[in-house]
């Protein structure tokens, strides 16, 4: 499986700019023959929470309608980051993955809001995993504040998941977590971990990339700067089998015990 991580600039309650960008993103991440492209989080707002009654997505159309059609021109996987979505008089930070063919493979709702950047305040909290499979390969998608709840990961990883996404805006002064805590899930899932950052800075924060794609052993394998650019990795998925074949932490498991 071959991955592109489109790590942009996302521009602050300018959803036109960020669908622009977003497009030539892919477009550019299409040309690079790669399997799966994925975006940051929250990206057609950034964290524009204030004004999300005006420039939230409404139920996602806008973006479902943009990643399918360029799903299916471009013959790629779109894990779609996340965008900001009203559905029902609510906002949610929802990650949308589309397959090759354009169809929706999942919708997810982040589960745990960051209070730091006011989510608990403005947004809904979702309440169910994220599953899915690309081109026949077991994934998991969460979003950026969720990789700091190994057990929300560890619960859906125990159900097979190869390759777990990872969409973000992660402010350039907590960077140092934001690898550690990736480097964690993946050796502790022994699973591929694709994730991606945003860069430039809004209102209350700077962003500084550095998206990562992490073996199953924990070590990176593909890193991004802090500016924009698309970055490529190629995932050697049967690591992922000899991995867990070698150090069977999954079968070792005693959930009866916790
Ligand atoms: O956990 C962190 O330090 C950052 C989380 C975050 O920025 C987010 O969830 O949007």
């Amino acid at each position: 499986m071959r991955v592109a991580l489109a790590q942009i600039d996302v521009q602050f309650g300018d959803p036109d700019a960020n669908f622009t960008q977003v497009q030539a993103a892919i477009q550019r991440a299409a040309e690079q023959a790669v399997d799966v492209i994925v975006l940051p989080e929250m990206w057609n707002t950034g964290y524009a929470l204030q004004r999300l009654n005006v420039l939230a997505d409404e139920e996602g159309q806008r973006t479902l309608k943009l990643l399918s059609q360029l799903a299916k021109k471009f013959n790629v996987n779109i894990v779609g980051g996340s965008v900001a979505v009203a559905r029902d008089g609510q906002y949610y930070n929802e990650m949308l993955v589309v397959n090759r063919q354009g169809e929706l493979l999942s919708r997810y709702d982040k589960v745990h809001r960051f209070g730091l950047m006011a989510e608990d305040r403005y947004i809904t909290a979702g309440a169910t995993e994220n599953l899915f499979a690309i081109d026949d390969v077991p994934a998991m998608g969460v979003i950026c504040y969720d990789i700091r709840f190994p057990e929300w990961l560890r619960k859906q990883a125990a159900q097979g998941p190869r390759v777990i996404f990872v969409s973000a805006e992660w402010p350039t002064v907590r960077l140092p977590q934001w690898r550690l805590l990736l480097q964690a899930r993946a050796i502790e899932n022994q699973a591929f971990v694709v994730a991606v950052n945003r860069v430039g800075s809004d209102p209350d924060n700077d962003f500084g990339g550095q998206s990562l794609v992490i073996d199953p052993l924990g070590s990176i394998i593909a890193q991004a700067e802090d500016h924009a650019q698309i970055v490529t990795a190629q995932l050697d998925l049967a690591q992922v089998d000899q991995v867990r074949g070698q150090i069977p932490v999954f079968d070792d498991r005693r959930p009866e015990l916790y």
